[in-house]
């Protein structure tokens, strides 16, 4: 298999993929030219889009809105990942290109959509739903029947309480501690949550 994006985010990926032992790891692919190799893998730069329609792979950029953009752009079999020290409910429901962190916990009949990241230490309760191209950050945590739009990012250390609907798009700050629903491309920090401003989404 490969992956698409060298930075500190792809090695994190590397490490679940080498513990995971499912799939060996051919090469990255990164267009910066800083990056010749990540740990003992080349790193290769793109030529044609084409090379990718029978490979597996996985984006490994944390942006939301870029991984979305290179899913939409590169034809590929994309694959998920999940860290062998993660606790995966087993009615758990995840789509490919998403990848799930150590000590990630996902509990009963949760969703994650495509290309999201759950990250190191993350909880998700009961019955959440999670949209594509999400980020739910280190230590996040939402608690049972919460739905997350597409594209948002919640911060490392937020905490979510049951039953939340938060939009698309929406930046949740670090520790921000969200009580209400939250509107699309909402920027919410503190405790409780208050929007400070809305992020503007290119193409979303
Ligand atoms: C493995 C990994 O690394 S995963 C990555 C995990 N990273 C994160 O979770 C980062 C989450 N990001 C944040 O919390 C950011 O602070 C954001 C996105 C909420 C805001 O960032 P910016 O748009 O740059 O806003 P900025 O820093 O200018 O802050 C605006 C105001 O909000 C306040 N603020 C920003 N973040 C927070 C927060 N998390 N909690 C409380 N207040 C906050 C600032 O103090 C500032 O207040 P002021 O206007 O009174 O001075």
């Amino acid at each position: 298999m490969y992956l698409f994006g060298g930075n500190g985010h792809c090695k994190v990926v590397v490490d679940i993929i080498k513990k995971s032992n499912e799939y060996p790891i051919e090469g990255i692919f990164d267009d910066n030219p800083k990056f010749n190799a990540i740990f003992d893998i080349p790193v290769f730069k793109t030529k044609t889009l084409d090379f990718f329609i029978d490979k597996q792979l996985i984006i490994s950029i944390g942006n939301n809105e870029i991984r979305k953009k290179i899913s939409k752009k590169i034809p590929a079999l994309y694959v998920k990942a999940i860290h062998p020290n993660a606790i995966v409910s087993y009615d758990v429901k995840i789509n490919e290109g998403t990848v799930i962190m150590a000590g990630a916990i996902l509990n009963a009949s949760v969703y994650i959509g495509k290309h999201c990241i759950v990250n190191t230490g993350a909880v998700i309760d009961h019955d959440c739903s999670i949209n594509d191209f999400v980020h739910i950050s280190p230590n996040a945590s939402l608690a049972g029947n919460v739905v997350v739009g597409e594209g948002t990012q919640i911060g490392i250390g937020a905490s979510v309480i049951q039953g939340i609907k938060i939009g698309k798009w929406v930046t949740v700050g670090a520790g921000t501690v969200i009580i209400d629903d939250v509107p699309d491309f909402a920027v919410i920090v503190g405790n409780p949550g208050k929007i400070i401003k809305y992020n503007s989404i290119e193409n979303e």
